[in-house]
C-alpha cells in the first residue's frame, strides 16, 4: 500500500476517534503518536486536539516509515538466517515451531477454548507454524477429559485491499484453497453451496485469537505486514463482544525469539491494537494476565 493512503486512511480514522479516544491497553510507545493522545497533559502543547493537520501527517508519516523500516529489517532477518539459525536459542526453525506450537497446545486457555480465530500460516513469509495447532482443532472431536465438543475455528479471508478481512469456519483442510499471496483461505461458500459461517454472525462469543505479525515487545506492541486487516478486525471484534456483553477474547502472537524487539521499537498509532500474551520458543510472555485468567 502508498505511504500517501497510509497516511489519510489512518488520518481519517484519527479524525473519528478524536472525541471517543480508545487507547491501547499497553502503553504507547514515547515516540509515537499514541503517547500524544494517551497523555495530553503532559504536554497540551503537542496533544492531538492542538496539532495542525501538517504536524498530524508529518507525526502519521513518521509512524509509517519507522514501522516500514522495522519492516524490512525483520522481513530480512527472517529471510538470511539459515534454519538452524532461525531462532536465538540454536534450535532450528522448526525446533521453534514445535516448541511454540506445543506451549500453545499445553496451554489452559488453549484447552479450554471454545471457538477460536487462528491464521493459517505461510511459510513463504517465515511464519510460525500453525498447522499442529489447526490440525489439532479439526482431527480431534472432543478434548480429553471435556464433554465439549470439536472447538469452532475461524480463520481468515481477506475481502479488499481496504483493510477487511471475515473469519471463517472451516471443519477440514479441505476447505482451505491459496489466494493470490499463496495464503491458504477459506472460500466464502463451502462444498454444497453453503454460506461459511462468519464469526461476525456467530451465536457464540470467540475465547481466543491466534494472531500473527511480523514483530512484538514484551508490552504487547504488534507490528504487522501493514494491510491493517488485524487492527481493523479486532477492533469490530472488540465492539461486537462489548456489544453482546461477552467477554473479550485473549489475544495471543506467535514468534520467533528474532522477531522480539526492545520496547519502543516498534512505533504505534492508536489503531493499533494490543496483544495479551505473545509465544516465543522459550515459553509464554503473558502482557496482560487479567484477560489470561478469564481464559483459564
Ligand atoms: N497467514 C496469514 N494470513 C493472513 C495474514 C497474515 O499476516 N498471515 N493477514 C494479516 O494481515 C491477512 C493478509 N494480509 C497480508 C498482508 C501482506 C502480505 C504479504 O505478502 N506481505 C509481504 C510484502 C508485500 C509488499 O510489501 O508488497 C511480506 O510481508 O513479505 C500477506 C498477507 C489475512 N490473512
Ligand atoms: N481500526 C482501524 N480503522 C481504520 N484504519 C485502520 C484501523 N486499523 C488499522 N488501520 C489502517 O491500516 C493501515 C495499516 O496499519 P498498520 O501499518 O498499523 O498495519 P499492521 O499493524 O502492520 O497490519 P495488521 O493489523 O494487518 O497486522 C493504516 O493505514 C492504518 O491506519
Amino acid at each position: 500500500m502508498r505511504a500517501g493512503r497510509l497516511v489519510n486512511k489512518a488520518r481519517r480514522a484519527l479524525m473519528t476517534q478524536s472525541c471517543i479516544l480508545t487507547l491501547p491497553k499497553a502503553s504507547p510507545c514515547p515516540t509515537s503518536l499514541g503517547s500524544a493522545i494517551a497523555r495530553p497533559l503532559l504536554n497540551p502543547h503537542r496533544s492531538f486536539v492542538t496539532m495542525n493537520k501538517d504536524d498530524d501527517s508529518n507525526q502519521l508519516e513518521a509512524i509509517f516509515q519507522k514501522k516500514r523500516s522495522l519492516r524490512s529489517k525483520i522481513r530480512k532477518e527472517l529471510k538470511n538466517m539459515t534454519p538452524i539459525q532461525r531462532s536465538q536459542e540454536g534450535i532450528s526453525r522448526s525446533g521453534s515451531d514445535n516448541a511454540i506450537q506445543s506451549i500453545v497446545l499445553e496451554a489452559p486457555w488453549f484447552k479450554s477454548s471454545k471457538s477460536l480465530c487462528a491464521y493459517v500460516s505461510c511459510d513463504a513469509l517465515r511464519e510460525v507454524d500453525t498447522s499442529k495447532i489447526l490440525s489439532e482443532i479439526l482431527c480431534n472431536p472432543a478434548e480429553e477429559g471435556h464433554t465439549q465438543s470439536r472447538k469452532n475455528l475461524y480463520v481468515p479471508l481477506v475481502e479488499d485491499r481496504n483493510s477487511n478481512m471475515r473469519m471463517l469456519k472451516i471443519s477440514s483442510f479441505n476447505d482451505l484453497a491459496a489466494n493470490s499471496m499463496n495464503i491458504l483461505e477459506p472460500a466464502p461458500v463451502d462444498c454444497d453451496g453453503n454460506q461459511r459461517e462468519d464469526v461476525m454472525q456467530a451465536s457464540e462469543p470467540v475465547d481466543l485469537f491466534i494472531i500473527p505479525g511480523l514483530a512484538f515487545d514484551r508490552s504487547g506492541r504488534r507490528l504487522g505486514r501493514g494491510g491493517g486487516y488485524y487492527d481493523m478486525f479486532l477492533k469490530k471484534y472488540e465492539e461486537l463482544a462489548k456489544a453482546r456483553n461477552w467477554k473479550q477474547p485473549f489475544l495471543v502472537a506467535l514468534s520467533y525469539s528474532a522477531q522480539i524487539v526492545d520496547e519502543g521499537a516498534i512505533a504505534v498509532t492508536p489503531n493499533d491494537v494490543p496483544i495479551d500474551a505473545l509465544v516465543s520458543p522459550t515459553g509464554l510472555i503473558p502482557i496482560n494476565p487479567g484477560a489470561m485468567k478469564t481464559c483459564d
